[in-house]
């Protein structure tokens, strides 16, 4: 599927406005201060599509302004400092928020322009793996795994189980299926919350910061297992995460917010071989730049 996608990103160029000399510090500063509208790969379908949105909290102004589309049946990644609206940004696509200008298009819907039956259908679509799993504690791993299948559908107790068995084995944890969250490791109830953010089959899978808790080498399972389950079963995979390395390794776009905007977007490679001051800041550590404590 990966390959499939490259194939198609090499049919046609793709469309930035980020072409300025690199000196041009008025130019980056422009872009700061008033975000891009960019399009990694505009020839390609979007399942969704984020149209100029601004969600303050009271006095505070957290999506700005924020333009970003999401490219079918690829895996984007969203980078940004803490506290710029990322998770919010998660909450507009899923629906739990409401912007307070702006579009959010899911699947071609209006989302806020629809009856809430239709948006829950909509949202019956789309995957969410939480930062802790967000299990059931009072559930086994079968049970919490079975939920939305129990919940959203009329199958025969038969089929939920082996639909849930053929997930659980999917990401390695049949042998916990009658464990409680409580008895097992972190990398475990990420495994678990992704076989039940895949358990009805959604077009699109959001991940709010999976590697969240994990050392390294369970952090690089997690990713392998996230191209590996994406290249069998395809599907828009969203991103957040503060792990460049795991940026690098399973993305095939990284759009980068800053303040509530989009600065950067393009493929993967292209974001870490950027010249933007911010962009080279952020993906390198460095605390020398743009970036501050601010
Ligand atoms: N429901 C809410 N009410 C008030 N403020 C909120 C609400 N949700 C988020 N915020 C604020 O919006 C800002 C952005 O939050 P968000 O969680 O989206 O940041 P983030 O980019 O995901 O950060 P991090 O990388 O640290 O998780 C934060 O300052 C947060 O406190």
């Amino acid at each position: 599927m990966l390959g499939h996608v490259t194939d198609r990103r090499k049919a046609a160029p793709a469309m930035t406005t980020q072409v300025a000399p690199v000196d041009n510090q008025a130019f980056y500063e422009d872009i700061y201060a008033n975000g891009i509208v960019a399009d990694p790969a505009p020839h390609l379908e979007h399942s969704v599509k984020i149209k100029n949105v601004k969600k303050s909290f009271g006095s505070f102004d957290v999506l700005t302004g924020l333009n970003l589309n999401f490219v079918d049946d690829s895996i984007t990644t969203v980078l940004g400092p803490s506290g710029t609206g990322k998770s919010v940004l998660l909450k507009h696509i899923v629906g739990l928020l409401e912007p307070d200008e702006g579009v959010v298009e899911v699947f071609d819907q209006d989302i806020w322009r629809i009856s809430p039956a239709e948006r829950q259908e909509i949202r019956k679509r789309v995957g969410i793996l939480f930062q802790d799993g967000a299990l059931f504690g009072s559930m086994n791993i079968f049970d919490n795994v079975a939920f939305p299948l129990r919940k959203h559908t009329r199958k025969r107790e038969s089929e939920v189980r082996k639909i849930v068995m053929d997930r659980l084995d999917e990401v390695g944890l049949t042998r916990a299926e009658k464990k409680y969250p409580g008895e097992v490791s972190g990398g475990m109830k990420k495994r678990a919350g992704f076989a039940r953010a895949l358990v009805l089959n959604p077009s699109l899978v959001m991940f709010d910061e999976p590697d969240s808790g994990l050392d390294p080498v369970r952090t690089s399972l997690l990713n392998d297992l996230i191209l590996r389950v994406h290249a069998e079963h395809g599907g828009t995979y969203i991103l957040v995460t503060h792990d460049i390395r795991t940026a690098r390794k399973v993305s095939d776009y990284v759009g980068v917010v800053w303040k509530g905007k989009l600065i950067h977007y393009g493929e993967t490679e292209e974001a870490f071989n950027s010249d933007m001051p911010f962009v080279r800041q952020f993906l390198s550590g460095d605390s020398i730049g743009p970036l501050g404590m601010d």
